[in-house]
This record gives structure tokens, sequence and C-alpha cells, in this order.
């Protein structure tokens, strides 16, 4: 068994510190904050996941060196804005050849880049994976059948990704598409800010089901021009995690989005959904993407327009709607 450590205490970094302690690995969950690492070990119950308990086994800390040393592998689970500053924590602890595994989904404002082109700039030696997919949080914490996606440039590490986290509620596929497995899992968020904000409108099912559709067709489109493979969008990465983030009240974003769709300004919208709102901070980003790679993303411009420029959503909505008449696919 292995020795892995979780950086990252939030929901999905405790799910899947539980996930991986079931699997029989040692596990050491780190917090940035020592006040919640002293919480953890008092009372063995996260607060990120409703007092959930525990597995007996599980260790805490906030000490990155421990965290960081004599790891067989790391997982990096904070939010996305955080990853670079906990990269850059973490290099002088592991070795030549250490892998990490990115799992939060996010593109970086200033750079454009991925996680695990972060990572890997701020730890050149190390061996970077990531693990996406359709899984809320409080769902795999419940042992609810779950699936993802292990991505490395390298299938021989993607597999070794897979064996550490795959058990009978939670199946792990491999890909070597990382661009497209990133791409899908930050864009995403976006989309499903842009479906929440239709549900906060009193949109029905028909709106929700263009915005996936059409949103998935915009994240292809991108994914393709930065390289990555157009399939990669018809998986579990793409349309699988676009699916489950527009239509569960888990999603964080979604029920953004409801309350920004009914009014509330974005910031007071983040404050009450009070966990990381990640299409907030990668709306930007994928929309400065595009206009690099000369890609149109109707959804996530008007998303954009709605979070930054006051831009009404009604009237976002109608903006959609009358675009000019297309093709719904471009075969050339
Ligand atoms: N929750 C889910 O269901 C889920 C599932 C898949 C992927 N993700 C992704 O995982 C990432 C983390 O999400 P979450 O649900 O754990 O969020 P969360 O809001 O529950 O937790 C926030 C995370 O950020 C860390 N953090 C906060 N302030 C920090 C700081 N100053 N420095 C370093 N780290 C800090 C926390 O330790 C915690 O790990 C996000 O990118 C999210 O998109 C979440
Ligand atoms: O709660 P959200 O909206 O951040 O979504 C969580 C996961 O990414 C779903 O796969």
């Amino acid at each position: 068994m292995a020795k892995i450590s979780v950086l990252g205490s939030g929901a999905w970094g405790t799910a899947l510190a539980m996930l991986l302690s079931d699997n029989g690995h040692e596990v050491l969950l780190w917090s940035p904050f020592a006040e919640h690492t002293e919480e953890l070990r008092r009372t063995r119950k996260s607060s990120a996941l409703g007092g959930l308990e525990l597995p007996a086994g599980m260790q805490f800390t906030s000490d990155m060196k421990k965290a960081g040393e004599r790891q067989d592998a790391i997982v990096l689970a904070t939010a996305s804005v955080y990853t670079r500053g906990v990269a850059r924590e973490l290099r002088p602890y592991v070795k030549t050849g250490q892998l990490l595994v990115c799992v939060a989904k996010g593109i970086e404002e200033k750079s454009l880049l991925f996680q695990t082109d972060e990572v890997q700039e701020e730890i050149p030696d190390a061996v970077v994976a990531c693990l996406s997919g359709p899984s809320h949080a409080e769902e795999v914490a419940r042992r609810l059948p779950t699936t993802c996606v292990a991505g490395a440039a390298d299938s021989a590490v993607a597999e070794q990704v897979q064996e550490l986290f795959m058990n009978r509620v939670f199946r792990v596929y491999t890909s070597t598409d990382v661009k497209g497995i990133e791409l899908g899992g930050a864009v995403k968020n976006v989309i499903a800010l842009a479906a929440g904000i239709a549900d906060g409108l009193g949109y029905g099912d028909n709106t929700k089901a263009a915005l996936i559709t059409r949103g998935i067709a915009e994240t292809a489109r991108l994914g393709v021009k930065i390289g990555a493979h157009w399939e990669t969008f018809a998986g579990l990465t793409g349309i699988g995690d676009l699916i489950v983030t527009c239509a569960s009240m888990h999603s964080r974003n979604r029920r953004a989005g409801i309350l920004i769709g009914r009014g509330k300004p974005v910031e007071e919208a983040m404050r009450e959904v009070g966990q990381v709102v990640e299409g907030v901070y990668s709306a930007k980003a994928a929309l400065a993407l595009a206009e690099r790679e000369q890609v149109e993303m109707p959804i996530v411009d008007v998303v954009n327009r709605v979070l930054f420029s006051e831009l009404p959503a009604a009237e976002a909505v109608r903006m959609l709607m009358e675009r000019d008449p297309i093709a719904e696919w471009n075969y050339l």
C-alpha cells in the first residue's frame, strides 16, 4: 500500500483522502490552516462534508515538510487559485520523479495555464498527472458509485493513478489527453454558472439542455484548437462533468448561478454558497484563451459580461437567443 498526502482539506481533498484510506493507503491530509488541522485531529469529522466521520487511520498535518517528504503520491486538492502557491511551498521537499496528482479544476488567469502545467512549471522534476470527472465530493464521501478519468501524457503514469484511486464504487478510466480533461473541467464550471442563472431566472429544462449541449460544443471547439481530442468532450470529463454540474444541487457553481439569476450581486452569491465557486475564477481565463485561439465561445462570453460588466442576466439570455442564425455543426 502507498503513502499518500492530500494537500487541501476542503470537500474534495477530504473526500479523496477518505477514498484513498478506504483503498488501504496511509493517508496524510494537509491543511494550510493549523486550527483546521487541530479540529480534524480532535473531532475526526469533516466540517467541509457536513460533519462526516473520517476513517480511523487518516492522519492530519499543517506541516508541508511532513506532507511533502517520503510520499509515494501527493494529491493537490486546494482551490485552483492556490495551486501554484502550494506547489511552490511543496517544491523543496519532493524527490525527482515524485508523482503529483492535480484534482482542482481551473485555468490560471495570468498565464492561461491548466493545473498540471502550473505545477510542472513550479516543480519541473515531478511527474504530474490529473484526476477529473463527474464527481461531487458529497457523493464520493458517501461511497456512491462514481466514475473519473486519470490523465497523464504517459499512459503508464495514468495507470498508476488509476490503481491508487480505483475501487468498487469509484471506477477510474485512463487518458493521455490531459489538455482535453483540464479544459473540460475548468469550462464546465463557467457553463454551470449559466445553467444556474437560467434556473434563477425561472427558465425551464429546454434552456438547461440548450446550455449543456451548446456549452460542450464551444468547449470542444476550443479544445480541438489547442490540440485536445474531440472525443474527450463526449466523455466523463467533458459532457459527463457538465451534466452533473449543471443538474445537481450539490454544485456550488450552479447554486451561485441561481442566486445571480435571482438578482444577487456576484460577491454576495459567492459568500452565500460559502465554498469555492471555481467558475467565477475561470471565466475570464476561458474567454482570454478563446480570444487567443480565435474561437467563438458565446456562452462563456455572456457569463463574463454578467459576472464582471453588470449585464442583466435576462439580457444575456436574450443576446444568446438573438445571435445570427447558423448551422448546428460546421463539418469543415
Ligand atoms: N467539491 C467537489 O465536489 C469537487 C469535485 C471535483 C473537483 N473539485 C475541485 O477541487 C478543488 C477544491 O474544491 P473543494 O470542494 O475542496 O473546495 P472547498 O471550498 O471545500 O475548499 C477550499 C480548498 O482550498 C484550500 N484553501 C483555502 N484557502 C487556502 C489558502 N490560503 N492556501 C492554500 N489553500 C487554501 C482549502 O484548504 C481547501 O482545500 C476545486 O478546484 C474544485 O473545482 C471539487
Ligand atoms: O460544486 P462544483 O460546481 O464545484 O462541482 C463539483 C465537481 O466539479 C463536479 O464534478
